[in-house]
C-alpha cells in the first residue's frame, strides 16, 4: 500500500483521497455534519451555490456557507467558521459550500478519485482508519494550501493523519509523507502549529482566532464527510454525507 502526500493539490489520484483544508474549510465541513446537516454541496464557484437556491424558499431547505478573503460571501447565510457552524443546528438542511481553497481542492480530488474523504484535525483518527478500510492500492493525501502556496497547518495534519495510518498497517511512502512527518513532529502541539501558520496569523487578524483554536482540536469527531457514490448532485458540485 502507498502513502502520498500531495502539499498542494496536483490530481491523478488512483484510489482513496483525503482532502485536507485545516483553515477552514474541512474543519468546517465535519462541523456541519456533526450539527445535523443530511449533506454537504461543495460548488465549484459562489455562483453555482447561488442559483441553487430556490426561488422563495422560505423554510432555507438549503443553506450557503462560504468564504471570499476569509470572510462571508455577499448572498450567503454564513461565512466558512467552523465556530459558527458547531454553534447551529442543521437538521433537515443540506449546506452548500464554496471558499477559495478547501472546496476547488475536493473538485481536483473527484476528477479520478475511487474515494473521496474529507479530513481535518478533528476528525484525523476516524478519517484515518476510513481511508485505511477503503485503500486497495493507495491513500493520497491531498494539502489544500492558500492561493496555490503551501500552507503549514494543512501539511501539519497531513502530518497526523501520516501517524495514524502506519500505526494502521504497512506502508510505502514518498517524500510528501517523510515532510509531513517531519513538520508534525517538530512544529510543536496542534494550536501552536496552526496559529505559527501564515493563515492561521491572518485569520487572528481578522478577529477569528477561535476558528484556529477550535482547527487546533484533534480527533475530537468520529464524522468523515464522504463523497456520495451516487452521482444524483447537481451540475458544478460535489455532494458529501456523513460516513
Ligand atoms: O476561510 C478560510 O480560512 C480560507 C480563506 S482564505 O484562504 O483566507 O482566502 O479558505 P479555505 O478554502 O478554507 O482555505
Ligand atoms: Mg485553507
Amino acid at each position: 500500500m502507498r502513502l502520498r502526500v500531495d502539499l498542494l493539490p496536483h490530481g491523478g489520484y488512483p484510489d482513496v483521497v483525503l482532502v485536507v483544508d485545516v483553515l477552514r474549510a474541512t474543519t468546517t465541513a465535519v462541523a456541519y455534519l456533526e450539527r445535523g446537516a443530511e449533506g454537504l454541496l461543495l460548488t465549484r464557484t459562489p455562483d453555482v451555490a447561488l442559483a441553487l437556491r430556490p426561488e422563495g424558499d422560505e423554510g432555507r431547505s438549503l443553506v450557503l456557507g462560504g468564504e471570499r478573503g476569509g470572510l462571508p460571501i455577499p448572498g450567503f447565510d454564513f461565512g466558512n467558521s467552523p465556530v459558527e457552524a458547531a454553534a447551529q443546528n442543521f437538521t433537515g438542511k443540506t449546506v452548500v459550500m464554496n471558499t477559495t481553497n478547501g472546496t476547488d481542492a475536493a473538485h481536483t480530488a473527484a476528477q479520478t478519485g475511487k474515494h473521496v474523504l474529507l479530513a481535518s484535525l478533528t476528525n484525523a483518527h476516524a478519517a484515518a482508519r476510513r481511508a485505511r478500510s477503503l485503500a486497495t492500492e493507495e491513500i493520497a493525501i491531498v494539502c489544500a494550501g492558500t492561493d496555490a502556496h503551501v500552507g503549514l497547518e494543512d501539511v501539519y495534519a497531513a502530518g497526523v493523519l501520516a501517524e495514524y495510518l502506519l500505526a494502521l498497517g504497512e506502508f510505502s511512502i514518498d517524500d510528501g509523507a517523510r515532510i509531513a512527518l517531519t513538520i508534525r513532529r517538530n512544529a510543536g502541539n496542534p494550536i501552536e502549529a496552526l496559529s505559527s501558520s501564515a493563515h492561521g496569523e491572518r485569520l487572528g487578524g481578522l478577529g477569528l482566532g477561535e476558528d484556529v483554536r477550535y482547527a487546533a482540536q484533534v480527533s475530537t469527531s468520529t464524522l468523515v464527510p464522504v463523497l456520495a457514490a451516487e452521482a444524483d448532485a447537481p451540475e458544478g458540485t460535489l455532494k458529501f454525507v456523513a460516513g
